[in-house]
């Protein structure tokens, strides 16, 4: 007997997903509130703060891993990248989270991700992230660029540190400012749009940051 394609793939709709797909789509990016609950925030911001007060944060660098530079007039963050074999508790459902996302984007948008990357980053008060865009010189491998924000509840938006996106629009561009509040994730094209890091003007903004990658 016959079988249908869809039925082989026994595909179920997820509506969460499905309204990233469909903003991406549109515009570029996803704004989600709650792709992790407070306590899996609360897990991965303890786990941060555990590991950055042992000190095995370093400052990062521009450039892809073999032309790193540290210049802190472009970025002020101190990162660690998180190793999803050896990671944490914690880590690992973090990244289980990731890899159902990823399973499903290959599945229905046939994006070909196959490889991730990601990162703690610490960005004290003071420090910024200026303007840029997420691919390296003759790397075009990064597709989508994923930020989650582990600030706890008493973040504040003059603590400043918004990430902004710059979108086109019909008279050039538009500049988007998100408040880094707790648990938000933001998923945009790493190819297609340039963002910044606001200067953090009071506390320390945590998040962890990644990409998903083809080949
Ligand atoms: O933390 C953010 O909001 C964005 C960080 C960023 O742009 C990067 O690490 O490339
Ligand atoms: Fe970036």
């Amino acid at each position: 007997m016959e079988t249908q394609l869809f039925e082989q793939l026994q595909f179920t709709e997820n509506t969460v997903y499905e309204n990233l797909i469909t903003d991406i789509l549109e515009k570029s990016y996803s704004i989600i509130d709650d792709f992790f609950d407070a306590s899996e925030i609360e897990e991965l911001r303890d786990s941060l703060k555990d590991i950055y007060e042992a000190d095995c944060f370093k400052k990062a660098a521009i450039g892809d891993k073999f032309n790193e530079e540290v210049d802190k007039t472009v970025r002020g963050d101190f990162i660690l990248w998180i190793n999803e074999a050896e990671g944490r508790a914690v880590e690992r459902r973090f990244f289980n989270k990731i890899n159902n996302l990823v399973d499903y984007l290959n599945r229905t948008c046939f994006l070909g991700i196959l490889q991730k990357e990601f990162h703690y980053a610490v960005y004290p008060t003071g420090t910024f992230y200026k303007r840029h865009l997420d691919t390296f010189q003759n790397d075009d491998r990064r597709k989508l660029s994923m930020v989650c924000y582990l600030n706890d509840d008493s973040w504040v938006a003059t603590n400043g540190g918004e990430l902004t996106l710059y979108l086109p629009s019909e008279n050039g561009e538009s500049a988007l400012d998100i408040i880094p509040k707790p648990g938000r994730m933001v998923i945009f094209e790493s190819q297609v749009l340039e963002h910044e890091v606001k200067p953090v003007l009071a506390s320390e903004r945590l998040s962890i940051t990644g990409w998903l990658k083809t080949r």
